[in-house]
């Protein structure tokens, strides 16, 4: 099980504060990315949808990654919604974000995969307020994901690593994953705010 630290938590907090995002190296232990990575291979892993209505031939276009959602069923699985209920306590006591839930998936990035430029969520319309990414491995080239400002100028081209998180503000910041060459393992994850959404449809995947 990792144990963060406080200093790590004021780390991530005060980057957070200042930009909307932040990354952090080394976020899972060794230890947790090997127990992830062993549970990944148990699941079955779906092609991922875009939106709940269009079909999976547009979302193909979209996106080609392929997902499976974590239900705490396995000990690695409890210990990363574990870590990840820390933060959600650490990022409410600073900043009052309301965030309660948290939901998250296992995502695999073969060779050629790709997840176009895109918003985790739209104001107003969804109920997502943080996104979280992990990495399980370290690609040795592509799969980068690109972060795009709120004039969508290019931020950040961040080559992911093991064990390495990256939180932004789900509403602000377009993001792509460029085309793997080799595959990519991943947890991609949201926290969410309970705005009331009576009647809405969660436009989330
Ligand atoms: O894997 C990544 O780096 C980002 C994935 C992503 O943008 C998503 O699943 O919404
Ligand atoms: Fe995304």
């Amino acid at each position: 099980m990792s144990s963060i630290t406080v200093a790590t938590w004021e780390q991530l907090a005060s980057a957070f504060y200042q930009h909307g995002w932040v990354w952090l190296p080394h976020f899972l232990s060794p230890a947790l990315i090997a127990a992830l990575c062993d549970d990944l291979q148990q699941q079955q892993l779906r092609s991922a949808g875009v939106g709940r209505q269009q079909d999976h031939l547009q979302n193909q276009q979209i996106r080609r990654d392929q997902t499976a959602w974590l239900d705490g069923s396995s000990s690695a699985q409890q210990d990363y919604l574990q870590l990840m209920q820390q933060l959600q306590q650490a990022f409410n006591q600073r900043f009052f974000l309301g965030l309660f839930d948290y939901e998250c998936h296992y995502a695999r990035y073969q060779q050629g995969d790709f997840y176009q430029k895109h918003l985790d969520a739209f104001r107003g319309r969804s109920n997502r307020v943080l996104t979280t990414v992990t990495y399980l491995n370290t690609p040795e080239s592509g799969g980068e994901l690109v972060l795009y400002d709120e004039q969508d100028q290019l931020l950040q081209r961040l080559p992911p690593a093991a064990g390495g998180l990256i939180l932004f503000e789900s509403e602000r910041f377009p993001h792509e994953v460029l085309p793997a060459t080799s595959e990519r393992l991943s947890i991609a994850g949201w926290f969410r705010r309970n705005n009331s959404l009576q009647g809405m449809v969660d436009p989330g995947t």
